[in-house]
């Protein structure tokens, strides 16, 4: 899995970028503010239909535009695909289409483009709420599971109109029969949730051992409730409770994927460079680990990040990356950020002020 050609038009200061991409390593190399993050944050946007930056979409449209597109060519073995993605400003409308069809949707992007991203801000995996952890299991099982996604949007749909109900009714009767269905998905996405992340459990504590010798990772699920109560009947038990918030309070929306370093929680002892490495150890993990089961490889997007890494990590980290056979795009202010990281089959860009060229 490898995007061969991107194409981006009006998307932040990238007015007209067409570049062929190796399928290993690729390097952008430029000053502050000429346009690396904006490159990786349209890859991410071709594989996700949102970007890692901004929640306001019409920021990311070039200034005094009308839209922003993006076309890809992707390839894996014998495979081709051409997608494309325009979003628009005036009444945000997307449009996704693959091999020049219309009507998809950007779940089917996301299943041709697995992608995991490593950029400074992506500690929130490590020091942020649960939200992230469970973002980081829930992208495992969209990639792994392939009745995943539509289990996981009815149980959000579920559970939207059941803090709506909450509001209204007075009595639990009228909640009851939602509530079976509710339950029935909440079981079923907290055990695929729980064997993922023990399926995960044995590549993450060995690639942690290369990046953190010093210290001893664990990983343990939570799902959200207590794991002997049925929850369905939790849900009835609670119901005066969760009435009075106006909303559901334990469930799978709670669930929670932690970890811990010589059993105490990472983010109250790691350093801050410590961090850093558990988190890039973690998506790598995930990425081998859906490369190992589903022989897929992941995109690897990583921004601004050898700079923070000393030069026995830097190279580890290029070093797993060519042996998972990802697809690879490093950003860096200066191409000696990037030297211990260079594979022989390599391609660098440098950018300025929204232009990218092919070096050498
Ligand atoms: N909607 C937009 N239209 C045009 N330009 C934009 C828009 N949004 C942001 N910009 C500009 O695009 C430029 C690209 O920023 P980008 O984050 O890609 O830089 P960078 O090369 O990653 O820099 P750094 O090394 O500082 O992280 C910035 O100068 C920013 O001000």
């Amino acid at each position: 899995m490898a995007i061969s050609r991107l194409i981006v038009e009006h998307f932040r200061n990238l007015n007209a970028v067409d570049l062929e991409f190796d399928h290993g390593f690729n390097f952008l190399v430029g000053n502050n503010g000429s346009g690396k993050t904006s490159l990786l944050e349209s890859i991410f946007y071709l594989g996700h239909g949102r970007s890692f930056k901004s929640a306001v979409t019409t920021r990311i449209i070039s200034y005094e535009q009308p839209h922003f597109t993006l076309h890809g060519r992707i390839q894996e073995s014998q495979h081709q695909w051409s997608v494309g993605l325009q979003k628009h400003r005036k009444d945000g409308t997307t449009i996704v289409k693959i091999n020049g069809e219309d009507g998809n949707k950007i779940a089917d992007l996301a299943h041709l483009l697995p992608m995991q991203i490593i950029t400074p801000e992506g500690l929130t995996l490590l020091n942020g709420g649960p939200a992230y952890r469970r973002a980081f299991l829930d992208w495992g099982l969209f990639h792994h599971h392939p009745s995943f996604h539509s289990a996981w949007s009815a149980l959000n749909r579920f559970l939207k109109q059941r803090n709506a109900a909450l509001q209204q009714t007075y009595d639990y009767s009228s909640l009851k029969i939602w509530d079976v269905e509710l339950a029935k998905l909440a079981h079923q996405v907290s055990q695929w949730r729980a064997e993922y992340a023990e399926a995960l459990r044995p590549e993450i504590e060995q690639t942690c051992q290369l990046f953190l010798p010093e210290l001893e990772i664990s990983v343990s699920f939570h799902q959200g409730w207590d794991k002997n109560t049925e929850y369905a009947d939790l849900l009835r038990e609670n119901f005066e409770r969760d009435k009075h918030l106006g909303y559901t309070f334990s469930g799978p929306q709670k669930a929670d994927f932690r970890f811990k370093a010589n059993g105490l929680p990472v983010e109250d002892v790691l350093s801050r460079g410590q961090l850093k490495l558990l988190m890039c150890a973690l998506r790598l993990a995930q990425g081998e680990h859906l490369m190992h089961e589903k022989e897929r490889p992941c995109i690897f997007l990583i921004d601004d990040f050898a700079s923070e890494l000393d030069q026995n990590k830097r190279a580890l980290l290029a070093e797993r990356l060519q042996q998972s056979q990802s697809q690879v795009f490093v950003t860096a202010i200066t191409a000696d950020q990037l030297k211990q990281m260079q594979p022989e089959k390599h391609r660098t860009f440098a950018v300025q002020e929204g232009k990218i060229s092919p070096l050498g």
